[in-house]
């Protein structure tokens, strides 16, 4: 088979182990594809896409069926196949490539694989190294502890580990015996990240030789166990472990810089960097099939190290190695003549391929196909050999010796110019290779310039977040301040009126004890003054009958003295009686000046009220002083005037012994008409409340309906102050009358002697009334005389409203 092939690149990620947290930081999309979360922003993760993608429950079975198996036929054809094992520090390389007794890995599964493949002509051998801090040791013979081996250059241009032992087996239990040796040589090492850590990179090689007629296919299999990559953070390495570290980092990254070079196309390819590098050149852009496993761990402590292992691989998958057949021909070699003898070229030579050569085995990693310096497998034979050095010896034997000085001198000539041209490749190599680590290093720089800017661009958007947030819950503080304020307002608003609800209340309770306490005083001085009156006229009686009986006088002129007698005692009580009136009547008209109309009129009710009292019980002389009082408030009253003089005939008729009928309180007929005033409920507020029509007319009222409303409002308010809720103001009779509706009746005078009459009903509403209102009716300083004056919640008669109402309940009074 020849032609190209990249690399094929597959990922694993092991599961997590004991002391690990579980992660869900790698996840597994697909079996071609994977996600990993940003270690610098979470909320960000990257996705691969590989040739499989293994997740912690893939076997070693599975990635042996699906990635390895299938390459091994590549073997058979004369190929070398070489699959390496990447990652960081603990992520399963070992585990992978080697496996343990319990649960194999490729190692011993390729080897059961070529055994129980293989036939009676093909010669299975194989060959162990470490690469331990950039040297190379023979595992095969003792590792680290044995001599270091070099690393040199055939003449062909091929990479050949000089002295590598190479060994023959003929079944599995071979490979296993000298294997399993071999492998405790490798430098192993704890780390607090591995207790088993690889300290080198072992490569196992296995050839396989068939031979088929005239020629020999030798197939390989280079199986790459690499150290890990290493945080010494984290491994907790001691001085010794950090030369190991230094190394193993070292010559990881040239492997990096190697495939970095090959994806660039450039020029010159840093394989001579480390020897790793330069031993799996034929791997990387050289003619072998490759398989890149890359093991990832889990947890997040090895996130950065798993973005670039994942990075490595896509670079690495770029790859494209040119397949070169190995093969020798069997076939003897004509006899060494002069002519025969061609300097090898190095351009008929495989670009790269690895050689190892020794004293006593001479074979390699891969073999250039056709050549004739093409190690075989057994012992060198003279005939068959391919060797350059033989080739050289039995030249040199056969010329004379001027021939042998010039032939020495065309050689120095020669490896003069070799060294000439080999110096200005390597100045040229040198100089690519700085300018590629000055690209590598300006786009790093960039890298990290874009990085700077995200994460400022991170923290500046952080912060946005974090002030919208603050403002957020100023603003909800600043509300519920707001709320606060409101209702502690709404509270002293509240407060404001019921203070003045009180103060309102207090007043109008002041204003009535006050009312009361006159009242009571006036009436107690005056029945005090009455009964001194009386008991005066007493004396003066029992005097007169006592001197009428002790004198002896003729009847006519003791009659004429005792009737003088008589009229100067009438006269002297009347006089008294006008001074004892004058006095207080002056008394009140003091009190008058300091007074306000209305508290002249509650005053002159108040008055009034007494004297009707005594009126009803006919006790002339108490009724006279109560109304006498009652005008000393409302002097210019005609009809009080007028009840006044009643009052004065009565008791003029009564001392005459005339028998006199109650005087009739109400000037307009049997039934006294309710004013607003009288309505029960509201008491004095309507006594400013015009009803009179202005156009003369009467109307009907109902104030059943008024003060149900009110009274229901009222009530509500009370419920919702005692809740401590506000309660609005009450409002004026006026507001709350207004949509109330009245029947007018209107009246029409025919001209007869009867008047005016009712002749038919109008609804007005109170609110149209009161527009339209004219001078108050009840105004007791208007002078009406038509109209009696109005002072409490009681009607003329003296009866408290509030018992008639109940009795009208719901009926329209006539106002
Ligand atoms: N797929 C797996 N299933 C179960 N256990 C695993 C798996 N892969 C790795 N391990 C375990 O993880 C630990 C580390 O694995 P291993 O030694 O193979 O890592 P490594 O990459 O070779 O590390 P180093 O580079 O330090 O040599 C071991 O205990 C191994 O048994």
């Amino acid at each position: 088979m020849s032609g190209s092939l990249k690399i094929k690149t597959i990922v694993r990620l092991r599961p997590s182990i004991k002391t690990e947290q579980p992660d869900n930081g790698i996840v597994i999309d697909s079996p071609t594809s994977l996600s990993v979360v940003n270690p610098r922003n979470p909320v960000e993760s990257f996705r691969f896409k590989y040739q499989s993608v293994y997740g912690p429950g893939a076997s070693q079975e599975d990635i042996w069926d699906k990635d390895v198996q299938e390459l091994l036929d590549h073997v058979w054809e004369g190929l070398t196949v070489t699959v390496f094992a990447y990652g960081v520090t603990s992520s399963g390389k070992t585990h992978t490539i080697q496996g343990t007794k319990a649960d194999p890995g490729i190692i011993p599964r390729v080897v059961d694989f070529l055994f129980q493949n293989c036939t009676t002509k093909d010669r299975i051998t194989m060959s162990y190294m470490e690469i331990y801090r950039d040297e190379v040791y023979d595992l095969l013979n003792g590792g680290a502890s044995s001599p270091k081996l070099p690393v040199r250059e055939d003449r062909d241009g091929k990479v050949v580990v000089q002295n590598l032992t190479e060994m023959h087996l003929s079944c599995v239990d071979d490979f296993n015996a000298i294997f399993s040796t071999a492998a405790k040589c490798r430098s192993v090492g704890a780390t607090n990240l591995n207790h088993a850590s690889s300290r080198s990179h072992a490569i196992l090689c296995l050839n396989i030789a068939r031979a088929m007629g005239e020629t020999t296919l030798i197939g390989s299999i280079n199986l790459v166990d690499l150290a890990g990559s290493e945080n010494n953070k984290l491994t907790g390495n001691d001085p010794a472990r950090m030369l190991e570290s230094s190394a193993i980092n070292k010559s990881l990254a040239v492997l990096g810089q190697v495939v970095f070079a090959l994806n660039q196309g450039a020029s010159r390819i840093p394989y001579r960097d480390s020897k790793l590098t330069r031993i799996l050149q034929d791997a990387l852009g050289g003619g072998s099939v490759g398989l890149l496993i890359c093991n990832l761990a889990p947890g997040s402590k090895f996130r950065t190290d798993t973005l670039n292992t994942l990075n490595f691989a896509s670079r690495t998958r770029e790859i494209e190695n040119k397949l070169t057949v190995n093969e020798k021909d069997n076939r003897p070699q004509p006899k060494a003549h002069f002519a025969a003898v061609q300097p090898s070229k190095p351009t008929a030579a495989p670009r790269a391929s690895v050689a190892v050569s020794g004293p006593t085995t001479s074979t390699g990693l891969a073999v250039p196909s056709g050549s004739s310096s093409r190690p075989s497998l057994a012992p060198p034979r003279p005939s068959s050999s391919t060797s350059t050095t033989s080739r050289t010896t039995s030249r040199s034997s056969i010329l004379p010796r001027s021939g042998r000085n010039s032939a020495l001198d065309d050689a120095e000539v020669r490896a003069r110019e070799r060294e000439e041209i080999e110096r200005r490749v390597r100045a040229e190599a040198e100089k690519d290779r700085q300018r590629l680590e000055a690209q590598f290093a300006e786009k790093e720089r960039e890298l990290a310039e874009r990085e700077r800017l995200r994460q400022k661009e991170i923290a500046m958007e952080k912060e946005r977040e974090a002030a919208k947030e603050r403002e957020k819950r100023l603003e909800a503080e600043l509300e519920a301040q707001r709320d606060l304020n409101r209702q502690r307002e709404q509270e002293m608003e509240e407060e404001r009126a019921r203070i003045r609800q009180k103060e309102t209340e207090e007043i109008l309770t002041r204003a009535r004890e006050d009312m009361e306490a006159r009242i009571s005083r006036a009436v107690e001085e005056e029945v005090k003054r009455r009964m001194d009156d009386l008991q005066a006229q007493r004396e003066a009686e029992a005097a007169a009958v006592a001197a009428a009986s002790a004198a002896v006088t003729p009847s006519d002129s003791s009659f004429g003295s005792s009737s003088a007698h008589d009229m100067d005692s009438e006269v002297k009580k009347r006089l008294d009686a006008l001074e004892a009136q004058y006095a207080l009547q002056r008394a009140d008209a003091k009190e008058l000046d300091n007074m306000s109309s209305k508290a002249r009129r509650d005053m002159a009710g108040a008055f009034l009220n007494v004297a009707r009292q005594y009126h009803d019980k006919q006790d002339w002389q108490t009724a006279l002083v109560f109304y006498r009082r009652c005008q000393s408030f409302v002097p210019d009253n005609a009809k009080l005037r007028a009840r006044i003089q009643e009052v004065e005939i009565a008791i003029e008729k009564e001392k005459q012994g005339v028998t006199f009928s109650p005087v009739k309180q109400s000037g307009k007929g049997s039934k006294r008409q309710p004013s607003p005033a009288l309505v029960p409920g509201f008491g004095k507020e309507a006594q400013n409340m015009d009803l009179d029509d202005p156009a003369g007319n009467d109307f009907e009222f109902d104030f059943q309906q008024l003060r149900q409303t009110r009274q229901g409002k009222a009530t509500k308010n009370q419920k919702k102050r005692s809740r401590g809720e506000a309660a609005p103001a009450p409002p004026t009779i006026e507001e709350e009358s207004s949509d109330i509706e009245v029947d007018v009746i209107l009246k029409e005078d025919d001209g007869d002697e009867d008047g005016a009459k009712p002749v038919k009903k109008k609804k007005r509403t109170i609110g149209s009334w009161l527009k339209g209102k004219a001078k108050a009716k009840y105004d007791l300083g208007s002078g009406d005389e038509n109209e009696p004056p109005v002072m409490s919640d009681e009607d003329e008669d003296g009866k408290a409203r509030s018992g008639k109402s109940k009795g009208r309940k719901g009926k329209k009074v006539k106002a």
